[in-house]
């Protein structure tokens, strides 16, 4: 008979058959809210120089900025979190995200050979080189041609991207810190039942939680390098003729004095 503690209730969908109603799983939700592709409406008449190339990735982050925030809003147990820590996870970790799905693009659309930034502004070889980032785009094309290898699957990719939101912090901690850890904890545990589910709960579940975790901490050390650029090319963006939207603009106006001042720290799952 049901017990009033389980998580299940019961609907009847039979006269004396009843099947068990369960809450939509964690795993369906981020399908469900994961935002659709953008076009960074590159054009293609203009050559790659690589103030237009910057610019149009920039024009490309803004909108994608866009649709994060939208994203973080409907994010399971993000809402619960103070409006000043919101603010600031995407702040620290907009940079992290937008290239974890960068990666992710270029792994399913061209198997990790080219940065898949939008599907109108695909960067080959090239345009690496054009884009003046030519270390950088190789770093991250490295990291989707990890994703090749371990064939990471979309569950464990979705529930990383929330890990990868939930990394870098205030020194001083949050407003609310011990809402903060008990959502970490629970992407921590989505993360580990999407292993679970692409490893059959097989003996190899943990050498891959092991492995995830720690492609996401080298995410870390990429992005501190990509950060290094942007706010280089955002202070000589008038010399370098690379145009910020507004919405950029303010997001690392507001992010350079506090990264510069040392005051963001990075939760990483491995010791260096
Ligand atoms: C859009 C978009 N899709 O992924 C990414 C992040 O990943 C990378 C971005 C560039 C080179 C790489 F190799 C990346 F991996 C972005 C993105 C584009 C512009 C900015 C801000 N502008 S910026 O100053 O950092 C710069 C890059 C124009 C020079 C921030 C993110």
């Amino acid at each position: 008979e049901l017990n009033a503690s389980s998580a299940a209730t019961l609907v009847p969908h039979a006269p004396g058959v009843v099947t068990p109603f369960l809450p939509p799983s964690i795993c369906s939700i981020l399908e469900l809210i994961e935002p659709e592709e953008v076009y960074s409406g590159y054009d293609n008449t203009q050559p790659d120089t690589t103030d237009h190339l910057l610019s149009s990735l920039n024009r490309l982050a803004g909108k994608q900025m866009v649709r994060m925030v939208k994203w973080a809003k409907v994010l399971p147990g993000f809402r619960g979190l103070p409006i000043e820590d919101q603010i600031t996870l995407i702040q620290y970790s907009w940079m992290c995200l937008s290239s974890f799905c960068l990666s992710w693009r270029s792994y399913k659309h061209t198997n990790g050979q080219m940065l898949y930034f939008a599907p109108d502004l695909i960067f080959n070889e090239e345009r690496m080189r054009q884009s003046a980032m030519y270390d950088l785009c190789l770093g991250m094309r490295q990291v989707s041609q990890e994703f090749l290898r371990l064939q990471l699957s979309y569950d464990e990719f979705l529930s990383m991207k929330v890990l990868l939101l939930l990394s870098t912090v205030p020194k001083e901690g949050l407003k609310n810190q011990a809402a903060f850890e008990e959502m970490r904890l629970n992407y921590i545990k989505e993360l580990r039942r999407s292993v679970g589910k692409a490893t059959n709960n097989s003996g190899q579940t943990w050498q891959r939680f092991f492995q995830l975790t720690k492609l996401l901490d080298a995410m870390h050390d990429l992005v501190g390098n990509l950060l290094d650029f942007c706010f280089y090319t955002f202070r000589e963006s008038q010399v370098l003729k690379v145009e910020f939207p507004e919405m950029l603009v303010e997001i690392i106006s507001d992010q350079i004095p506090k990264v510069e001042s040392g005051l963001t720290h990075t939760i990483y799952f491995h010791k260096k």
